[in-house]
């Protein structure tokens, strides 16, 4: 089964916040990767507006030509905005205002009625949901007990990990959760910190349906442009999956 590749451009959007510039365009951005390869464009439209902000999120919405996959907080804001917007997919991720990057899964088990609720809103609207969650089969049951039909295995803490054994270890634990979870009849995505070094592992686990890459390749572009970062993501993720 191929493995597909979504590209968050969060941080092209930080690059124009820094200055409060209309440049670089999350718009233009978004046209680059999907003419290299991008299979989907992921979003993360914070409450602080940090990067993504809701103008990049309804001009996306007419603009791209694959899919915008939404990620945000469960909030009566956030779900107002996806029912208007409209994108393929939403992805529910936690939020903290303080943190500086997503730290990690949603607790779904710990606030099923919420989750539920949630989930059954952006369903009745047409939306595809997928819950951020990590490798965890409380997590993964959770997921399943409130609807959800993808979920996305958090790759965190196996990106962050300071030596070899420790990454095998956390390697595992995204492995076994995401063969769990497709057991359980669930469509399984994967990402965050995933770079052109510890990409191939996770690619080659065969039920990941999608990796969503964002930072790495955002700062991979800035040496060597958006297109050629795009392309040599892609190109690591098959050989990956093909077992190269
Ligand atoms: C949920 C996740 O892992 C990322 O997609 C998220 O967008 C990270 O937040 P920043 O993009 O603000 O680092
Ligand atoms: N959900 C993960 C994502 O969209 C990108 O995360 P990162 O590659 O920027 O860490």
């Amino acid at each position: 089964m191929s493995i597909l590749l979504g590209v968050n451009i969060d941080h092209i959007a930080t690059l124009r916040q820094a200055r409060g510039t209309s440049y670089p365009d999350p718009v233009h951005a978004a046209a680059v990767a999907e003419h290299a390869g991008a299979d989907g464009i992921t979003i993360h439209l914070r409450e602080d507006r940090r990067h993504i902000v809701d103008r990049d999120v309804e001009v996306l919405a007419k603009t791209l030509k694959t899919r915008m996959n939404l990620e945000m907080a469960v909030t009566d804001e956030m779900l107002e905005i996806a029912i208007n917007t409209q994108p393929t997919y939403v992805c529910l991720v936690p939020e903290k205002r303080e943190e500086l990057t997503t730290e990690g899964g949603l607790d779904v088990a710990g606030q099923l009625d919420k989750m539920l609720g949630a989930v059954s809103q952006l369903k009745s609207a047409g939306i595809k949901v997928s819950l951020f969650i990590d490798a965890d089969k409380a997590q993964i049951d959770a997921a399943v007990k409130v609807g959800a039909p993808y979920i996305e295995i958090h790759t965190g803490a196996y990106a962050d990990a300071e030596t070899e054994a420790e990454q095998q270890i956390e390697l595992e634990r995204i492995r076994d959760g995401v063969k769990y979870a497709h057991s359980q009849g669930l469509i399984v995505n994967a990402g965050h910190g995933l770079n052109y070094h510890n990409v191939k592992p996770i690619a080659a686990i065969e039920e990941i349906y999608e990796l969503n890459i964002g930072h790495a390749i955002i700062a991979r572009a800035a040496i060597d442009g958006l297109d050629l970062a795009v392309r040599d993501m892609k190109r690591l993720m098959i050989e990956g999956r093909n077992g190269h």
